[in-house]
C-alpha cells in the first residue's frame, strides 16, 4: 500500500515486469494544476483503478500515459521502455478506449473492426483471425454482422473496447467506459474487462463509480484535485481510514451469556450492548456472521434481526477529501 501526503506507507518498488510505470506525472492548464505528481504502476494481469470525481484529473492523466498530450514533468515507462514525444514507440503496447464512441454506425461490428485494423496496418488472414478473437473477447461474435447503429449503448462501448484491443496491446486503458449506459449494459462491459484481466491483460480503468472500482480493480488510486490521495487494495484503503465491519444482532434472551460467548471468537474485536441490540466490531463480517449467529443462539439469544454494515470506498473518499465522490 502506498499512502501519500502525511500518511505513512510501506511502499514497494516497481517490479521488473511491470507493464506500466508512471512516475511524478504533472500537467498544468494555466493556473490549474490538473495533474500533480501522479505515480503508480501496473503489473501484467492487474487492473488498476483511478477513482475520483469529475475534474479530478483522470482523463488528463491517461492522456499523458497514452502520449496524447504532453506532460510538464514526470516519466512513463511502458513494457519496460521509456516513452516520450521523441520516443513514442512504446505507444504500440497501449490500447486506449476513449470516453467518446469512435465507431461507424453504418458498418457492422466486424466491418468496424476490419476498418480500424487496416488503419493500424493490419491485413489478410492475420486481421481476419484477430477480428474473430476480439469479437469473442467482447462478447459480440453472435452480432458480428449487425450494423452498429442498431446496438445498445453497452454493445457500442464493447465494440469501442474491441477496437482498442485489435493490435494486441499489453496495456488497455479505459476512460469511464460505463458512463451513460443502462445497468445491464454496464454489467456486460464489466464482464468483458474481467475476461481480459483473466487473460493476463494489464488494465488502467478510470471511474467515479465506487462499485466498479471495488468489483474490478486489484489496486485503486484515489485521485482528487490532480493528486493521488491514497493507493492500495480495497481492504487496505478501508483499513487506512480506520473503517471496521459491524454486525448488529437484535433479539431477546440471555444477552450477557451471548456477549460472553461472542467475545471469545477471534473475529470479534468488540461487543457493545445498546439496550436494543448487540453491536459487534468484527473482522470480515460476511465470513464471520454464520459463526456469530450460531454462538449467539447457542448461548440462549433469540434473534429477531441480523444486520451487517461494511465501510466502502465512498466513505474512504469522504474521509480523505471531505467530499462525496458524486455531486
Ligand atoms: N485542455 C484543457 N484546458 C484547460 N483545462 C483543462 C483541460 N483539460 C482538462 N482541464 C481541467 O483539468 C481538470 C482535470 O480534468 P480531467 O478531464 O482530467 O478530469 P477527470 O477526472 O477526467 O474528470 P471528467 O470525468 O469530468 O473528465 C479539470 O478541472 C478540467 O476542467
Amino acid at each position: 500500500m502506498t499512502v501519500h501526503e502525511d500518511q505513512t506507507a510501506d511502499s514497494e518498488g516497481p517490479a521488473a515486469d511491470d507493464v506500466l510505470v508512471v512516475d511524478g506525472l504533472s500537467r498544468r492548464f494555466g493556473d490549474l494544476m490538473a495533474v500533480d505528481e501522479v505515480s503508480f504502476r501496473i503489473a501484467p494481469g492487474e487492473t488498476y483503478g483511478l477513482l475520483g470525481p469529475n475534474g479530478a484529473g483522470k482523463t488528463t492523466t491517461i492522456s499523458m500515459v497514452a502520449g496524447l498530450i504532453r506532460a510538464d514533468a514526470g516519466t512513463v515507462r511502458v513494457a519496460g521502455q521509456p516513452m516520450s514525444p521523441s520516443h513514442p514507440q512504446p505507444k504500440r503496447h497501449i490500447g486506449l478506449v476513449p470516453q467518446d464512441l469512435a465507431i461507424y454506425p453504418e458498418l457492422s461490428a466486424r466491418e468496424n473492426l476490419v476498418f480500424f485494423g487496416r488503419l493500424q496496418g493490419m491485413g489478410g488472414a492475420d486481421l481476419k483471425g484477430r477480428v474473430q478473437e476480439v469479437l469473442d473477447l467482447i462478447g459480440l461474435a453472435d452480432r458480428a454482422k449487425d450494423k452498429s447503429k442498431n446496438f445498445s449503448g453497452g454493445m457500442k462501448r464493447r465494440l469501442n473496447i474491441g477496437i482498442g484491443l485489435l493490435h494486441e496491446p499489453h496495456l488497455l486503458i479505459l476512460d469511464e467506459p460505463t458512463v451513460g449506459v443502462d445497468p445491464q449494459s454496464r454489467n456486460s462491459i464489466l464482464e468483458s474487462v474481467e475476461r481480459l484481466s483473466t487473460a493476463g491483460m494489464a488494465v488502467l480503468y478510470t471511474t467515479h463509480y465506487m462499485e466498479e472500482a471495488e468489483r474490478l480493480c486489484d489496486r485503486i488510486g484515489i485521485i482528487d484535485t490532480g493528486r493521488i490521495q491514497a493507493e492500495g487494495t480495497r481492504d487496505e484503503l478501508i483499513r487506512l481510514t480506520g473503517g471496521v465491519d459491524q454486525i448488529r444482532l437484535a433479539g431477546t434472551g440471555d444477552l450477557p451469556q451471548a456477549i460472553e460467548s461472542l467475545r471469545q471468537l477471534s473475529a470479534v474485536e468488540q461487543v457493545d450492548h445498546d439496550g436494543l441490540a448487540l453491536r459487534l466490531t468484527v473482522h470480515d463480517a460476511p465470513t464471520a456472521v454464520a459463526e456469530i449467529v450460531t454462538r449467539a443462539t447457542g448461548a440462549g439469544m433469540s434473534l429477531a434481526d441480523v444486520e451487517i454494515t461494511r465501510p466502502d470506498l465512498e466513505s474512504v473518499f469522504l474521509q480523505l477529501t471531505g467530499k462525496a465522490l458524486r455531486d
